[in-house]
């Protein structure tokens, strides 16, 4: 378990953490999302007491990270992948760590194994590609097979293969009951990975909750509906009460009429359609609403143009 308690950090004149509370808890994976400059990093940093906050506290199992004896076998992080030694082939780079923590050869050859880093073990890792390098880091940090993981924008650098591949280690590592943060500042990013959200904004939690109610919650009663007639649509349905809106080309989000009255007022006003069904709203639409009142986070949010984004909706980058 780790535990994030009223967490401050200033740096200068800007207030990195401002109150951040939040716990990470074993079995499943929990995302850690907001905008560019949220404060993730920093809770991250502070959490491994590689910064000291101003004021609260964060604990992994019940302990403060640096008063562990063994911290590698508590918790393991990849916090910045290019932090390695560039004359040090992955091997060596692992069996300098596992030394570190008192643990053997053996478990170095496994978890190169499992990270798929087998056939470039012995080539120096000033050479590796960024996705190699994010290999070669959740390597180390599965390295005293802890029994919580923290990794910071672990899909960074990896292609749609490492992607995938990511997304499953992470499951099946909280699926064997670790507790697992992974932050992200691409809602989508989280979609098929995270159990829980714990949701930042400048320094501060703005949700903690999860997944599923999220996207329930922000579904809430809503009908989508596909039409070659739009405009018809909208006005048939907003005459008979509901309360309509155009998300895309040929499409029409449908509040305060349930499917049945939908299709019964379309037919009635005989406007054709090709598809009537429940709206499922995706994790970013849900944070969307969650954050709609919150005006000044939400133009943090939209300074976007970031090239971190590859292209996918949802991105929040500032372009760093
Ligand atoms: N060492 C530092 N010196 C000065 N300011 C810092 C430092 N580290 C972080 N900050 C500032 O603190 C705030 C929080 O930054 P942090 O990196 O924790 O955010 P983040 O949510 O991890 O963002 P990103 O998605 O860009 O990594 C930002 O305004 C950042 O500029």
């Amino acid at each position: 378990m780790i535990e994030v308690s009223g967490l401050r950090k200033r740096y200068g004149q800007t207030m990195a953490l401002d109150g951040m509370s939040f716990t990470v808890t074993p079995g499943r994976v929990t995302g850690f999302v907001g905008p560019n400059g949220a404060g993730k990093s920093t809770t991250m940093r502070v959490i491994l007491g590689l910064d000291a906050a101003d004021g609260g506290h964060a604990l992994v199992g019940g302990r403060p990270y640096r008063s562990l004896r063994s911290p590698l076998r508590h918790l393991g992080a990849l916090l910045d992948a290019a932090a390695l030694h560039p004359g040090r082939t992955a091997r060596h780079h692992l069996l300098w760590l596992a030394h570190s923590q008192g643990l053997g050869v053996r478990r170095v050859d496994e978890v190169i194994e499992l990270v798929g880093l087998a056939p470039v073990a012995r080539r120096r890792a000033g050479g590796f590609s960024l996705g190699m390098r994010q290999r070669l880091g959740i390597a180390a940090a599965l390295l005293g097979d802890p029994p919580a993981l923290m990794l910071d924008e672990p899909v960074n650098g990896l292609d749609p293969e490492g992607v995938v591949w990511i997304r499953g280690l992470l499951r099946s590592l909280a699926a064997e009951g670790r507790a697992v943060l992974v932050s992200s500042h691409l809602m989508s990013e989280l979609q098929d990975t995270a159990d829980h959200l714990v949701v930042v904004g400048r320094g501060r939690v703005v949700a903690d909750t999860g997944v599923a109610e999220l996207i329930e919650a922000a579904s809430g009663g809503r009908v989508r509906l596909r039409t070659a007639e739009p405009a018809a649509a909208m006005d048939a349905l907003a005459r008979a009460g509901a309360v309509v809106a155009a998300t895309g080309a040929g499409t029409v989000t449908v509040s305060g009429l349930v499917s049945e009255r939908v299709v019964a007022v379309l037919g009635g006003s005989g406007v054709p359609f090709s598809e009537v069904a429940a709206h499922r709203a995706t994790l970013e639409e849900a944070y969307m609403e969650l954050t709609g009142d919150s005006v000044e986070f939400r133009a943090g949010l939209r300074a976007s143009g970031s090239s971190r984004s590859s292209g996918s909706s949802g991105s929040w980058g500032d372009g760093r």
